[in-house]
């Protein structure tokens, strides 16, 4: 078996965000409120004389990641990559920030690259823009916590709630293409117009606001406002995950009331962001 490297890298459930354009990508982004979640993404990378790369995502298997491609091609390295996750990819969780964080960070410690974790920040971050699929989810995937973004890039000030021990529910109806809504101008400008203007207190205020976001902006589809509907009738606190046809929930009755449409992910609130796992000689 060929050295390898296994890393980790936390999801990110945004619950409300306004993009914002800067003259490069690194003042390009986004400013908003998120939970990081402790389930992300693990990549494990081996030497390889071709690249291949294989998705695990959800218990579904697929091949291929333009974006991890890219940045192999930027490092100009071949490498035998595995993402693996628990979360599906297209639902709002940031999977494709974690899996570039997770390989960035794993290809670092296997090729000895002496990147720093601002420098695998700053790329992935590059990547995400470059790509559409994503703005703030590498700024807020490099540590733990509530996160609050007052700023866009990965070098502003983070504001992060740590120390949280709550449980988020989550459910998935199917994946928005992320890149076809930070494409569309019009749906940037009802974004905009939606968007709270503050950091949240504590996580009810979080749900809170990102609710208030959700129902402005647009985005909520009929499954998601059904499902929605029904927390507000048990009296749980939800939102939908953005950007994803999903909703997230906190509280005693949230799995037993999501369980009834479907499939329920649960997931803590990390603590920490990227890390080498494993080192394999
Ligand atoms: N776990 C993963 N492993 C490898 N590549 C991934 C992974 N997740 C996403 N990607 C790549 O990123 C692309 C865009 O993913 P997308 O942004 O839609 O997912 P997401 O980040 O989970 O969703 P969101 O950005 O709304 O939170 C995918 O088409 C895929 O090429
Ligand atoms: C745009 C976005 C919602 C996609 O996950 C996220 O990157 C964010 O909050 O900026």
């Amino acid at each position: 078996m060929p050295p390898s490297v296994v890393a980790w890298a936390p999801g990110h459930i945004s619950g409300y965000f306004r993009r914002v354009i800067g003259e490069t990508f690194r003042d390009t982004g986004s400013t908003g409120a998120g939970i990081v979640t402790s389930e992300g993404v693990i990549a494990t990378v081996a030497e390889s004389v071709e690249t291949e790369i294989f998705v695990l995502s959800d218990g579904v298997e697929n091949t291929g990641s333009p974006p991890i491609e890219y940045a192999l091609d930027r490092l100009d390295l071949t490498a035998s990559i595995t993402t693996e996750s628990k979360l599906p990819i297209g639902s709002g969780f940031g999977l494709s920030a974690a899996s570039l964080l997770a390989t960035l960070t794993g290809l670092n410690e296997l090729f000895t690259l002496s990147m720093s974790s601002h420098e695998i920040a700053i790329l992935a971050h590059e990547i995400e823009v470059q790509y559409s699929h994503g703005l703030g989810d590498v700024a807020a995937e490099v540590g733990g916590g509530l996160v609050c973004r007052t700023g866009p890039g990965i070098d502003v000030e983070v504001n992060r709630m740590a120390g949280l021990d709550d449980t988020i529910w989550c459910l998935c109806a199917g994946p928005i293409p992320t890149d076809g809504i930070l494409r569309s101008a019009g749906m940037m400008d009802q974004i905009a117009s939606a968007y709270p203007g503050r950091c949240p207190v504590d996580l009810p205020d979080f749900l809170s606001l990102s609710r208030r976001f959700a129902e402005a902006s647009g985005l909520i589809t009929p499954t998601v406002r059904e499902i929605l509907q029904a927390c507000d009738d048990a009296t749980v606190l939800a939102s939908m995950t953005m950007l994803g046809e999903g909703v997230f929930a906190i509280g005693d009755d949230a799995e037993a009331v999501l369980s009834r449409f479907g499939k329920v992910y649960p997931t803590g609130i990390a603590e920490a962001g990227p890390a080498v796992l494993e080192v394999r000689e």
